[in-house]
């Protein structure tokens, strides 16, 4: 989005970024397809005029609420969105969709001026509710591709875009994206509140996306986003799942509660076809447990007998790889290659390929296999910039800033930085407040063992005490460093932009700096205050200061101001038994 929209703010610009020619649905209709579906609602006031009040949208953020929406107040664990009532009728609310609780908060506030519409479980009725207010069924389009897993959403995506475009260019068709770093309909774009947005708006995306003439979009679903219902009453023609490692464990509980909330999408009832990577028991369970069409993809040098599909001939081209995708069922070979470095991007790029062919095979896109290999074989769609994503900002010393903020993460692309350095590894880790805290010990081991230099640092605090944060990484990567006797440098290092000015003085050419756990983002939150920085901006900033050569497409602005409230900075080089 550009321009004066450009200035708003994010929920103001879900506002704006929405469909223009909805039909929309009334009051009456509404309850009716609610009352068909089991949810059994009571409405207030019952009256004519109530009745016919015509609902063209639907918003749960109050902020984010237009002339003639529904808006849909959940219970949370901060608030009630019901009392936010005044702002969503200053902004032209229509009706409400809320539950018991909600529904006397807002009599208490406003009387029965509006229509409230009242059920016992909002989440689960918010996604049927918009389908019907934006004209969504299984079969109305765009053919939509989710990614979910817990690493290789944001990348894989990214990936089946590209490749759809290379496709469908051609066919004067556009492509859609909804993911952690922004939702794009064709060339307009916004920035992302959340990985999955809430249902509400997915749903208007949909409408937008037919509008836009977006035939085809490519969505990551995170586990909250399936746990909180965002993707209800949304059907996908394939989705495809990438791995399953420790991560959210703060809401899940444990691995198999994380394992049930993934597995929730690969049913019929959701998706056409699933396509799964098995190079793990969770991708072997995942396969089992999907019910309807799957396609299972191996992309480990040691394939599951089972695979339908498995990857072969990997080798190192440049910074990336190139491969071989091999059709077991039907001897088909399809070459292909990824300019990102880190095995892990073979794994991604295979699944963004099997999962549009699996959507040809399937008869779901007008477009032909020949038109696929071809795109996939000569318009190198997996050699793109994702944003914060192996993104290499120097090259002597390589410089990479990377989104790893959980252990598989860290391992691996820990893993392709000692693949490709010629000399050390230097690695500034932080982890986030209010998240799952049984990783970070985990981190910081890991961070030791796999680095051979170490600065412990922020990422968002949130609303935790940033040093403790800090201390419970030392902690983990202390107890490694004495166990297992590793000559590791260890520090700690805080403000994150020291940290980022210390990495690179440390660095010498021959040596690789990997930024890990921000990507691309661009503020740090400390107890809701956002502190402005962007790893890209400062590392490349800082290679330069040092007169080291920044790769071409390194950001040269200057965003990052210094954190106005700066925390402990405590730099306590410490070595490993063998310092
Ligand atoms: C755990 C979780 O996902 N919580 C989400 C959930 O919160 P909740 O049900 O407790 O609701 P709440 O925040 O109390 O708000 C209730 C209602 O009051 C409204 N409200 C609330 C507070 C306020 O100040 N103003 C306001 O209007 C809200 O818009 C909502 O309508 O619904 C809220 C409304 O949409 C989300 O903002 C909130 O996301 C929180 C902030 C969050 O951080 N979520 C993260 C963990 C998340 O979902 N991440 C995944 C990606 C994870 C990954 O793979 O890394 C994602 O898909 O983004
Ligand atoms: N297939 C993969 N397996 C393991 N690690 C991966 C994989 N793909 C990417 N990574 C690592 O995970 C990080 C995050 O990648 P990406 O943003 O693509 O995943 P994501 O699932 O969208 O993550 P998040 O949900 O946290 O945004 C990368 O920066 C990289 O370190």
């Amino acid at each position: 989005m550009s321009g004066d929209a450009a200035a708003l703010s994010v929920a103001q610009q879900d506002r704006v970024f929405r469909p223009h020619g909805v039909v929309g649905a009334s009051v009456e209709e509404l309850v009716a397809e609610l009352r068909s579906t089991g949810y059994d609602p009571l409405v207030s006031p019952v009256s004519r005029e109530a009745d016919e009040i015509r609902l063209t949208g639907a918003a749960m953020d109050p902020q984010a609420v237009g002339p003639g929406d529904l808006f849909v107040a959940v219970s949370g664990a901060r608030a009630h969105g019901a009392d936010f009532i005044a702002t969503a009728l200053a902004s032209g609310a229509a009706a409400v969709l809320t539950d018991g609780d909600g529904a006397e908060k807002i009599r208490e506030a406003i009387g029965y001026r509006t229509p409230v519409i009242e059920v016992t479980r909002v989440r689960d009725a918010a996604g049927p509710s918009a389908a019907l207010i934006y004209g969504n069924t299984a079969t109305s389009g765009p053919a939509l591709f989710g990614v979910t897993g817990t690493n290789g959403k944001t990348t894989t995506t990214y990936f089946l875009r590209s490749l759809l475009d290379a496709v469908l260019d051609s066919h004067d068709q556009a492509t859609g994206l909804i993911g952690t770093i922004e939702i794009a309909a064709g060339s307009e774009t916004i920035p992302s509140k959340m990985t999955t947005p809430e249902a509400v708006q997915l749903h208007s995306l949909m409408a937008l996306f037919r509008e836009s003439g977006i035939t085809a979009a490519a969505m990551e679903v995170s586990s909250h986003a399936i746990s909180y219902q965002r993707t209800s009453g949304l059907f996908f023609n394939v989705a495809g799942f990438t791995n399953l490692t420790q991560d959210h464990l703060d809401l899940h509980g444990s691995m198999e509660g994380y394992f049930e909330a993934k597995a929730a999408l690969f049913a019929r009832s959701r998706t056409r076809s699933s396509v799964i990577i098995v190079d793990d028991p969770w991708g072997l369970q995942m396969a089992e447990a999907a019910t309807g069409h799957v396609v299972r993809l191996a992309t480990d040098d040691d394939p599951a007998a089972e695979a339908d599909w498995i990857v072969t001939e990997v080798s190192a081209e440049a910074l990336g790889s190139r491969f071989t995708l091999h059709s077991r069922r039907t001897g088909e070979l399809i070459r292909c290659r990824t300019g990102l470095p880190g095995r892990f991007n073979v794994s991604n790029a295979a699944l963004a390929a099997v999962m549009v062919l699996t959507a040809q095979e399937r008869a779901e896109l007008a477009f032909s296999r020949a038109e696929i290999i071809s795109a996939l074989e000569q318009a190198d769609p997996f050699t793109i910039s994702v944003p914060g994503r192996m993104q290499v900002i120097g090259t002597a010393p390589a410089a990479i800033v990377d989104f790893a903020h959980n252990p598989d993460a860290m391992i691996r692309t820990l893993e392709a930085a000692a693949t490709a350095s010629q000399g050390r590894t230097i690695l500034v880790i932080g982890a986030a407040g209010e998240r799952d805290i049984t990783k970070r010990p985990l981190m910081g081991a890991i961070a030791v063992r796999m680095a051979d230099h170490v600065i412990i640092s922020d990422d968002d605090p949130h609303g935790e005490d940033p040093a403790q944060i800090r201390s419970a990484l030392m902690e983990g990567a202390r107890a490694a460093l004495q166990d297992e006797a590793l000559a590791t440098r260890l520090e700690e290092i805080s403000p994150r932009l020291d940290a980022i000015t210390r990495a690179v003085e440390l660095a010498e050419p021959r040596d690789t700096i990997i930024l890990a756990g921000r990507g691309h983002e661009v503020h740090q939150d400390f107890a809701g205050t956002k502190h402005p920085i962007d790893d890209r901006v400062e590392l490349a900033r800082a290679l330069r200061g040092r007169g080291y050569p920044t790769a071409p497409d390194a950001p040269d602005t200057p965003v990052a101001a210094r954190p106005a409230a700066t925390p402990r900075r405590d730099s306590t080089p410490e070595g490993g038994s063998a310092a």
